[in-house]
């Protein structure tokens, strides 16, 4: 089911009109669907059916506090990669013991940070880091629960900057160095050897790339079961692919079953790293047209929200659906719909038929998830509001940035 769909003529979000929300809130504006952040999240869970499982959720994807705490409150871990996403799920009420941290460049202070909170496991993504958390842990006195991310050198088929499991990655440690690493960790007194961890790529919209990384997986992990090595748990990473346009991705249902299989009767815990598919569809960007403008050779619609708002488009050429919060009769015509920033790249989409007049609204779907978090303060642009729909009620979940938090902690010189 569909939570940002029509009803009589008009967009709505849940059960609330698309277009009231905008006037209330402002444009642009974020919109997410807690019933829709939910269902995903629900059958993540369910696909992995009894077989002992976490489900962290990639905060990277969406870090607002009201995401956090209600995917807590549902009984989520969390995949974080940095101090300030660890500070994030503590302060919105996650379970410290579900939270592993991925990462190739942690530093010693977040490492201390993560080791104070009793973090589930670090996801170690070389061996110069294995030496660092050893060490910090030993300053400590307690031992660090590991992972180390293998590299396994597995075309993941997707975008090549969000491709992280090939050789020329700087993810993970490369897999022919991984026998080694496990053998050297083993050794050193302040670690604890937990699992294994791979993260192969994001958007990834067929299985093949995860079952063939699970393959190589599944033979190290073979490998360190006959040197003595034993192994709790299996993190397969995130990476599950959304529909944007006409994607097929597996359900996770499919993906599960997938993995369980080959699994083979292996009685390993399984750790999910989903962010998008949580969060992509559960959310989308409202952005109010400016201008209708012709050029020479196209026509823009110039609309409030820019690259600084959703940068997917203009860093990846990212598509992503854009269509009107209340359809108009009449012609279409073909439309770039661009921002306000000063970059030719600052667009949301390009070439989009669209019947629309100047002051329209229209919705960018998909924007749950990269969106808002991705977001930035270029050309001086305040951030945009965040609301989360539940039902008939909307609330407002971060607040429209203001002018004087543009400058916040700048200083003239005296
Ligand atoms: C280590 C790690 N885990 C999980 C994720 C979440 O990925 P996705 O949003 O594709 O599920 C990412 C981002 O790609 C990642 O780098
Ligand atoms: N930010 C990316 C995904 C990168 C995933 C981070 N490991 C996107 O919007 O598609």
């Amino acid at each position: 089911m569909d939570h940002f769909g029509y009803q009589h003529g008009t967009l709505m979000a849940e059960a609330l009109p698309v277009a009231d929300l905008a006037d209330r809130f402002g444009t642009p504006l974020y919109l997410y669907s807690r019933a829709t952040l939910e269902r995903h999240w629900h059958a993540f869970d369910r696909a992995v059916g009894d077989h002992p499982h976490l489900i962290c959720y990639a905060v990277k994807a969406n870090a607002n506090l009201a995401v956090l705490n209600l995917l807590a409150r549902l009984g989520s871990g969390f995949d974080i990669v940095s101090g300030g996403e660890l500070a994030r799920v503590l302060q919105a009420g996650g379970d410290p013991t579900k939270v592993v941290f991925s990462g190739v460049g942690k530093s010693a202070d977040e490492m201390r940070q993560a080791l104070t909170a009793g973090i589930h496991c670090f996801n170690v993504e070389s061996e110069a880091e294995l030496e660092r958390l050893n060490l910090v842990a030993r300053e400590m006195s307690v031992v660090a629960p590991v992972s180390l991310r293998i590299n396994p050198d597995v075309d993941a088929n997707t975008h090549p900057y969000i491709s992280t499991g090939l050789k020329e990655n700087k993810f993970g440690i490369p897999m022919a160095r991984a026998l080694d690493s496990y053998r050297r960790a083993a050794r050193l007194s302040h670690i604890e050897i937990k699992g294994v961890d791979c993260h192969i790529g994001s958007q990834l919209t067929s299985l093949p790339p995860f079952l063939a990384a699970l393959e190589r997986l599944l033979a190290l992990i073979d490998q360190l079961e006959r040197e003595g090595i034993h192994l709790e748990h299996l993190d397969v990473g995130g990476g599950l692919g959304v529909t944007y346009d006409d994607e097929t991705p597996p359900h996770p249902d499919q993906y599960a079953r997938a993995l369980l299989q080959g699994l083979k009767g292996r009685r390993l815990s399984l750790i999910f790293e989903p962010g998008r598919a949580i969060m992509a569809n559960a959310g989308i960007l409202v952005t109010r047209i400016e201008y209708l403008k012709q050029g020479e050779e196209r026509d823009f619609a110039v609309v409030d929200a820019a690259m600084n708002d959703l940068l997917r488009p203009s860093l990846y050429g990212a598509w992503q659906k854009i269509i009107p919060v209340t359809p108009r009769a009449g012609r279409e015509r073909l439309y770039d719909v661009v921002g306000p920033v000063c970059e030719t790249g600052d667009f949301l989409g390009k070439e989009r038929q669209l019947r629309v007049k100047g002051g329209d609204l229209l919705a960018v779907r998909s924007a749950g998830a990269y969106g808002f978090a991705m977001a930035s303060n270029y050309n001086s642009r305040p951030r945009v509001a965040e609301v989360m729909v539940d039902g008939s009620q909307a609330h407002l979940i971060r607040e429209r940035e203001t002018l004087n938090q543009l400058w916040q902690g700048e200083h003239l010189l005296p």
